[in-house]
């Protein structure tokens, strides 16, 4: 994927080979209480990493923390190689938030939502060509280019959530991070949104997911990190993955050396060596 290159010497190198998140012992408070508490987690260029957990276990507030949004007390981030506090290339960055309304009252259409995923890009100028290319790409990728004209405020849930999808891959992300893109999500739109991944993982993007359940993405994602009371509790590798994709409610048949597997639920430790 085209991306600006990192600021500084060696920065092509960086941008190639730095994993696109890094995040080393990650600490954060949220209303006094402590949420992160030591959480390690990276995602390689080209990766694909689910981070699961059960409710309250601080995947959202991960990647709140990935995006600068909730700041760390303890820990470091680096994106794309550049520590947190020197990252300006925001718009390497494609987001999904945890289901929201795509424009909140606002009347807008869908091409309008999904075209303010190029802003970031276009510094608030007019649409090029390009830029005009990229919005039907992403709205074909979703399988909403029918709806291009529609006001968002007459979609249904899981259309808004396609054309925040289509929002996110419209700026083109070199990394891709979305917060339980699968919640009530049916099964078709399920299908879709896998499809597109791939095709998004296919052109180099690296991608981090907030899931309860991998349903039909787990073909895609490379290592599941689930978090537990704020901690890494452990890393399940590809082979592990098929059995939570399978058995994603904890009626895994115990195998061998292989820890009970459930979505945060009881857990065993991290996989040694396993990366986080
Ligand atoms: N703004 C906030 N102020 C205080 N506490 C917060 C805030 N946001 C989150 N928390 C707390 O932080 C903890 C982690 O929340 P987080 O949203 O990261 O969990 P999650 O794993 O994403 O959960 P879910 O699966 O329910 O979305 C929870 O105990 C939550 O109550």
């Amino acid at each position: 994927m085209a991306g600006a290159p990192a600021p500084g010497a060696g920065a092509e190198t960086d941008a190639q080979t730095a994993p696109a998140v890094s995040l080393r012992r990650a600490y954060a408070t949220l209303g006094g209480r402590p949420v992160l508490r030591g959480v390690d987690l990276t995602v390689g260029p080209g990766e694909t990493v689910a981070l699961l957990g059960a409710n309250g276990s601080g995947k959202s507030t991960t990647v709140k923390a990935v995006l600068g949004q909730v700041p760390l007390t303890g820990g470091e981030l680096e994106l794309f190689g550049t520590p947190l506090a020197r990252f300006r290339q925001w718009r390497r960055l494609g987001y999904v938030p945890q289901r929201s309304t795509a424009a909140a009252g606002v009347p807008a259409t869908v091409r309008e939502v999904v075209s303010a995923g190029r802003l970031a890009r276009r510094r608030f100028r007019p649409l090029s060509a390009a830029d005009k290319a990229a919005v039907r790409r992403a709205l074909e990728l979703v399988g909403m280019a029918d709806r291009a004209k529609d006001p968002v405020d007459a979609l249904s849930g899981g259309q808004h959530q396609r054309v925040l999808i289509a929002r996110a891959l419209a700026s083109d992300p070199e990394l891709l991070i979305m917060d339980e893109p699968l919640a009530g999500v049916d099964v078709v739109s399920q299908e879709v949104l896998a499809r597109t991944l791939r095709e998004q993982v296919a052109q180099g993007s690296s991608v981090l997911l907030v899931l309860h359940e991998l349903g039909p993405l787990a073909p895609l994602i490379d290592r599941a990190v689930v978090l537990r009371d704020g901690r890494v509790e452990r890393v399940d590798n590809p082979d592990q993955l098929h059995d939570l994709a399978c058995h994603p409610h904890g009626s895994v048949p115990q195998r061998e050396g292989a820890a009970k597997i459930e979505t945060g639920l009881s857990m065993g430790e991290p996989t040694p060596g396993a990366r986080v």
